[in-house]
């Protein structure tokens, strides 16, 4: 198993050298351009860069609390260019599979746990939905007795942060009860870097479904590593996989996403991967292409000549 290039910080030529290789930089968003709302050092800066050596930039983030809109006005608010068509969530991987892949029956609905830009891009892809951010499942009053619902054909599970037992319920029956109801998951983070340090992932809130319904009832994750979310990608941007770079903070999303697709693969640890992962006693068998401590490390890039 090969080993991964270390960069350094200040290295202009090795950071150069990437320049040259990669024409299509893909970026994880959470723990690689900022923990919450807080932006890493450099961030902006690298991706003016970027942009300034004509690379195209391609956001794809697991994170599925917000839609692409959302994430627009996000990038607007911390004064980052981005496009509304650069930027692919999980969520968006979720509709799009939903709607093209499983093509979900139009009288059918998905019971949604997860928040409102889950449900926006539900929405956009023309999906009904219950569930999700309804008063009438946000609730802490005991559930029962649970009126099924036979239209359900899907349960889909992200990030939420208003989960409770309501939920996980409605969700479990639909699962347990008919077999022919879609078991879907946005992605499967354990954790997520927040600006306060680490909170339970998306992956958190779906185990509680995963362990109740037992290894006959497996749930498919459209987020990364798994190459639905390379295929939504593909469906909006021609790109060159071996010129494309996925940079990434958590190995086996980010980095196992990108080795998947034959992208080349540069892990920070700004974010859920630490030095442990790669050099202790128990490292990880995903092993990234390059390895630099901080995205802001890519400033080495330098200006393009006038
Ligand atoms: O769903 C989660 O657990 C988090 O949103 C997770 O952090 C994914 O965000 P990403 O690093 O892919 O932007
Ligand atoms: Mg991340």
């Amino acid at each position: 198993m090969s080993a991964s290039t270390r960069l350094s910080p200040g290295d202009s030529a090795a950071y150069a050298a990437l320049l040259d290789k990669y024409d299509t930089w893909m970026f994880d968003c959470d723990g690689v351009l900022w923990h919450g709302d807080r932006l890493i050092d450099g961030a902006p800066e690298v991706l003016e860069l970027l942009r300034a050596h004509k690379k195209s930039i391609i956001f794809v983030t697991n994170n599925a609390t917000k839609s692409r809109p959302n994430y627009k006005k996000k990038f607007d608010g911390l004064g980052i260019e981005a496009h509304v068509d650069e930027i692919f969530g999980s969520a968006y991987a979720a509709a799009i599979y939903i709607s093209s892949v499983l093509k979900l029956p139009k009288d059918k609905k998905v019971y949604v746990i997860g928040m409102g830009g889950l449900e926006e891009e539900l929405k956009s892809e023309g999906i009904s939905y219950v569930g999700g951010t309804d008063p009438a499942d946000n609730t802490l009053a005991s559930p029962t007795p649970i009126a099924d619902d036979p239209t359900v054909g899907a349960v889909l599970v992200g990030l939420d942060t208003s989960v409770n037992y309501t939920k996980l319920s409605k969700a479990f029956r639909h699962l347990y009860y008919d077999p022919s109801v879609a078991f879907l998951a946005t992605n499967t983070d354990s954790t997520y870097p927040s600006a306060n340090g680490l909170l339970p992932g998306a992956g958190s809130i779906l185990a509680p479904l995963v362990y109740s319904l037992g290894p006959s009832r497996p749930v498919t994750a459209l987020g990364k590593p798994s190459v639905r979310m390379l295929e939504a990608i593909k469906a909006k941007h021609d790109f060159d996989p071996a010129r494309t770079i996925m940079i990434g903070d958590r190995l086996n999303t980010d980095i196992e996403f990108g080795k998947a697709g034959g992208l080349a693969t540069l892990l920070v640890l700004t974010g859920i991967a630490s030095e442990a992962d790669l050099t202790g006693p128990n490292p990880s068998p995903t092993v990234p292409d390059y390895v630099t401590p901080s995205i802001g490390d890519l400033r080495a890039i330098g200006k393009p000549a006038a």
